[in-house]
């Protein structure tokens, strides 16, 4: 039985914001890559009824911690349809190293890592597209992480398409600072009228994130760190920051960079990977 779970970090590659809808998310065209580096879930199902986590997250209650979340929207969903083994619990813990705030997507991670475990463990047997609609309950960003396959994707982040950009090595970088996902495309500055266009058409043209250029304002911390990067390798803001990531071909020209950065700032280096290490562990055994 698998009971250690990875629930890696992703990046936006690009992320291009193409409208603001009536109930104020945005529509972004965005290609998502995983990297394989992230927290890492320890899942023991149980037969409590409940969901126990043994690791609380600084700063959040567990009432809303997405694992919590997740895996009490499972329980129920899955009631709902009889599919739920009678006293169907979990303990779960948690290693967290992906910081809050960061663009790397770590809550979201959590609760896909959950979705996806337990719908294993328990056996239940709910179809990734299933999981994935249920994650999007959760957060924009949840279903790509179930579906585990690198995307471009439309909507709010939930109409995807599977895409296999170059796996490069990245120097990911953390400024210091949290940045709050809505204050940003609350911004009056923010450019929301990028046209849509075709997946191949943009990856053809050079990566770019609509978010920058607010948060680099906003924030002097990233602002320098982004020109600094830039003097090394192509550097963007991932989400809507605080991280920014330097692509490189080899992970020791990655280290090289990485050593030498400012002390405030705090950093590691990771493999870009199209197939998410949450999926490489189950073995192709969920489709
Ligand atoms: C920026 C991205 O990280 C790109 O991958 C995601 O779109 C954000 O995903 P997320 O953190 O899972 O975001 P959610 O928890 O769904 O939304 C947080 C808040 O961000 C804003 N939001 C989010 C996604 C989106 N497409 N448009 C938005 O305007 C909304 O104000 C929302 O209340
Ligand atoms: N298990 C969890 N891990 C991290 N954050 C959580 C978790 N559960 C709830 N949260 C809340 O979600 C917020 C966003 O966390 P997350 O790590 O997903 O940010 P992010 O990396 O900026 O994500 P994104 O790239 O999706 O914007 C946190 O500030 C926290 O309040």
């Amino acid at each position: 039985m698998i009971l250690s779970w990875p629930a890696p970090a992703k990046l936006n590659l690009f992320l291009y914001i193409t409208g603001r809808r009536s109930d104020g998310y945005h529509n972004l065209q965005t290609l998502f890559q995983f990297l394989d580096y992230g927290d890492r879930l320890t899942i023991t199902p149980d037969s409590s009824g409940e969901i126990r986590l043994l690791t609380p997250v600084a700063g959040v209650p567990d009432e809303q911690n997405l694992i919590v979340r997740a895996a009490r929207l499972l329980m129920h969903e899955a009631a709902q349809e009889n599919r739920l083994p009678l006293h169907a619990g979990a303990t779960i813990a948690i290693d967290k190293v992906l910081p809050m705030g960061g663009g790397l997507g770590g809550g979201s991670s959590n609760a896909a890592t959950v979705l996806v475990a337990l719908n294993h463990l328990w056996r239940l047997d709910l179809s990734s597209d299933r999981l994935a609609q249920m994650g999007l309950q959760l957060g924009a960003d949840v279903p790509v992480f179930v579906k585990g396959h690198a995307a471009f994707a439309e909507g709010i982040g939930e109409a995807l398409q599977p895409a296999s950009p170059a796996e490069k090595w990245y120097l990911v970088a953390h400024p210091g600072v949290s940045i709050a996902t809505p204050a940003v495309f609350n911004d009056e500055a923010l450019t929301r009228d990028t046209p849509v266009r075709e997946m191949s058409a943009l990856m053809q043209l050079p990566f770019h994130n609509d978010c920058e250029a607010v948060v680099r304002k906003r924030f002097r911390e990233v602002d320098e760190l982004v020109s600094w990067l830039l003097e090394y390798a192509p550097s963007r803001l991932t989400g809507t920051g605080a991280c920014v990531f330097a692509e490189f071909d080899t992970e020791s020209a990655a280290r090289e960079v990485l050593a030498m950065a400012p002390k405030e700032v705090k950093g590691f280096v990771a493999r870009g990977v199209n197939v998410s290490p949450l999926h490489q562990i189950l073995n192709g055994s969920f489709a």
